[in-house]
């Protein structure tokens, strides 16, 4: 990477952002060449490496005004070199030059009008208020801005940007890299051009090129590769690509069904790949992956049908496929030696799984069964081929496109590694902590506060709730005839907010009024976690209002029978997705597909409306319609404006036609990424 010569460069201090790979790409996308450094690189040491045109701070899932939080060296403010400090990056600079950054009571994860100032450089050519994605807990306001510095973008309760046109040091607390943050890129444009004056002469090379030189250099004359196929985008084309370098001869495919995939869905893989000429070997190993256990770890005895836990869910299913590929070498008598495993992985797995591959210092948000301990062994010793490490979802499909790949493959919406395993919520136990029935209470002041109040009590939760609204009346958008209930589930869901993971409560919003106000709900599904921080997912129930509350859960494992179960549930609402459900008419199969990229239906140990002292035995499931471009961020998508709601009202009535046994009541899920993310665990 380093070559000494006079490319113009830019560097980027990697503080462990969940973007910082995304900052890098919008770079390059401008003809810059970018290097990530880590965070403490002094000035020196990066002029010493090329021709730097300036620099760019990350953000990160720590905070600045914590004993020991990570900082940059001084000399990166005072070399003369423009400065763009991006959240954690803006908070370093502001309180490097003497302003300070406080946790406030309201937090902000989503896309947000944020109104700027274009006279700044850095906003040249935008309009004085943008969409732009915010995730941060910590802030800056009017009073605590750095002197010698301007404020140049504000949100509804923080200052969103900073500026010193004389040092150019500029500072903004939103993200302007990701897709959310609609006129980001331009931003990226001002600062390249207007601010640190690049030219622009660095020109992207053949990412095909790039990757089959690689896979040729890794890959010695006589050696051989493992390629794991799941049927998905990402290996299909790392797949295709190991052909073009190699030759067919030296690529064996393994389709590994671990138990957790859609009905019927490794036989549709295995046959479609065969079609396109990918030979593939299918192996059936659900009750391994069952039994699977995790190593190393205090709880080394317990069996994947055993556990509740997320992260231990994908590291056992992770642990399990390299097992499980060990085994298929001896089975296909593949010599060890000279075999190497090729899988498909891309930056948002290396990223999420905070892999050093991808940041030094990110928080993990969820581990990729392709980036689990057993994994990073395996390259430690060099022996794994990721040719798609550095690449975004939408880059694949470019390039599968260059490869020939059919349009329904290079379509074809993801399904992760470990499946359907993390959209069962396993559960023992009810998740309740000691703020349980205040967050409750309060959720419930939230969804009334288009009603006039009731009682003293309610004139007082108003009192304190209307202030953080910044003017925000609810009425507005949800009229004051429609009463909502909310209700706190007591479960958990993983959430990516301001860079670090969030493991938190969900909340049920139900009515019986009709028609369901959409967007006000989709405005409550932002506003509630800004509010209430230990929530970091909104649901809406559909089937009328909940009126009791939910204190115990339907105990559920990751077996054969919870797997069929979400497995029925699931095909009857993918069926309806694309218009292929056997109810449908042949009229309605010809309507155009819904641009929805990607459609989890997650299985909840939730059993809503059970007369005193029944059971809890059913299930409710959860429908996720996401609508994204990398998947590093993305927004629910709302029925009536992103998604039919006769389309949704069918899913509905379809799984619960589907699973008569054991619905309960199915929910679609409002929240954006940030605060939560597509998959729930
Ligand atoms: N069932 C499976 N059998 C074999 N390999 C698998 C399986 N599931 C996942 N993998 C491996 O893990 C990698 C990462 O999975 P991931 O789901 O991100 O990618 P994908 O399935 O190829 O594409 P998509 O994201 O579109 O589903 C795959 O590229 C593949 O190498
Ligand atoms: O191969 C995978 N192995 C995994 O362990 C995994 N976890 C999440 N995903 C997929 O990644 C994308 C982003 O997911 P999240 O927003 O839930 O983090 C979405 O497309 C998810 O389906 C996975 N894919
Ligand atoms: N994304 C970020 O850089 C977040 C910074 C800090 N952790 C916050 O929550 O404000
Ligand atoms: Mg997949």
């Amino acid at each position: 990477q380093m070559t000494g010569d006079d490319t113009e460069r830019i560097a980027i201090l990697d503080f462990g952002a969940q973007y910082g790979k995304i900052i890098d790409r919008r770079v390059r996308e401008h003809r810059v060449l970018s290097d990530m450094f880590p965070l403490q690189t002094t000035a020196d040491e990066i002029m010493k490496k090329g021709n730097f045109k300036g620099i760019i701070i990350s953000g990160g899932p720590n905070s600045v005004w914590k004993e020991g939080a990570p900082s940059v060296d001084e000399s990166i403010f005072t070399c003369g070199l423009p400065v763009l400090g991006i959240c954690y990056g803006f908070q370093l600079l502001n309180k490097h030059f003497g302003g300070t950054v406080t946790r406030e009571s309201l937090r902000a994860d989503g896309q947000s009008d944020v109104e700027i100032d274009p006279s700044c450089p850095l906003f040249d050519c935008l309009s004085t208020s943008e969409k732009l994605l915010l995730t941060h807990g910590d802030s800056v306001t009017d009073a605590t801005v750095a002197p010698e510095f301007k404020v140049v973008a504000r949100s509804t309760a923080h200052v969103a940007g900073i500026s010193n046109d004389e040092r150019r040091l500029y500072g903004v607390q939103f993200h302007p890299e990701v897709d959310l943050s609609v006129n980001g890129a331009k931003i990226f444009d001002n600062f390249l051009y207007k601010v640190c004056g690049c030219r622009g002469d660095y020109s992207m090379e053949s990412r095909e090129e790039a990757c089959i030189a690689e896979i040729r250099s890794i890959v010695g004359p006589d050696q051989k590769v493992l390629v794991m196929v799941s049927g998905g985008v990402d290996s299909t084309v790392c797949a295709a690509l190991l052909h073009r370098a190699l030759g067919a001869d030296r690529v064996t495919a393994v389709h590994i069904d671990n138990g957790f995939m859609r009905l019927h869905e490794s036989d549709a893989v295995v046959e479609s790949l065969n079609a396109i000429n990918l030979k593939v070997h299918h192996f059936k190993c659900a009750e391994q992956f069952y039994k699977g256990k995790v190593n190393g770890r205090k709880e080394a005895g317990i069996t994947l049908d055993q556990t509740t836990e997320p992260e231990m869910k994908r590291q056992i299913i992770g642990n399990t496929f390299i097992h499980v590929k060990d085994d298929v070498m001896e089975e296909l008598k593949l010599n060890v030696e000279h075999y190497f495993l090729a899988q498909g992985t891309l930056r948002p797995d290396l990223i999420e799984s905070a892999s050093s591959l991808a940041s030094g210092h990110a928080d993990t948000i969820k581990t990729h069964h392709n980036d689990t301990a057993l994994v990073r062994e395996l390259r430690a010793k060099g022996r794994v081929v990721e040719p798609l490490r550095d690449f975004h979802k939408d880059e694949v499909r470019q390039l599968g496109r260059d490869l020939g790949l059919p349009e329904e493959i290079v379509e074809r919406q993801p399904f992760p590694g470990p499946g359907l395993a993390i959209r069962i919520l396993a559960a023992e136990r009810p998740y309740m902590c000691d703020d349980f029935a205040s967050t409750q209470t309060l959720l419930t002041h939230i969804v009334r506060l288009n009603q006039q109040p009731k009682d003293a009590e309610e004139e007082a939760a108003r009192a304190t709730l209307l202030p953080l609204l910044h003017g925000f009346d609810l009425a507005t958008v949800i009229p004051p005839e429609c009463v909502l209930s909310a209700t706190l589930l007591p479960i958990k869901s993983v959430g990516v907010q301001g860079d670090s993971r969030s493991y938190s409560y969900v909340a049920a919003i139900s009515t019986d009024y009709s028609p369901i106000p959409w967007k006000g709900l989709e405005k409550l599904a932002g506003l509630i976690p800004t509010l209430l921080h230990k929530i970091n997912r909104v649901t809406f129930v559909f089937g009328g209002a909940v009126n009791s509350s939910i204190s115990d859960l339907t105990t559920t494992h990751l077996n054969a029978q919870t797997v069929e179960k979400v497995q029925r549930a699931d095909k009857a609402a993918t069926d309806t997705l694309f218009r292929h459900h056997a109810e449908d008419a042949p009229e309605e199969r010809h309507l155009p597909h819904v641009n929805i990229q990607q459609m989890p239906v997650v299985m909840l140990p939730v059993h809503f409306d059970r007369v005193n002292g029944e059971i809890s035995q059913k299930h409710s499931f959860c429908l996720r319609p996401f609508m994204t471009s990398d998947f590093m961020t993305g927004t629910a998508a709302l029925p009536g404006r992103d998604i039919p709601e006769e389309m949704i009202l069918k899913m509905v009535d379809r799984i619960q036609k589907a699973v008569p046994e054991g619905t309960s009541r199915v929910l679609i899920d409002m929240t954006s990424k940030p605060p939560g993310t597509t998959e729930w665990e």
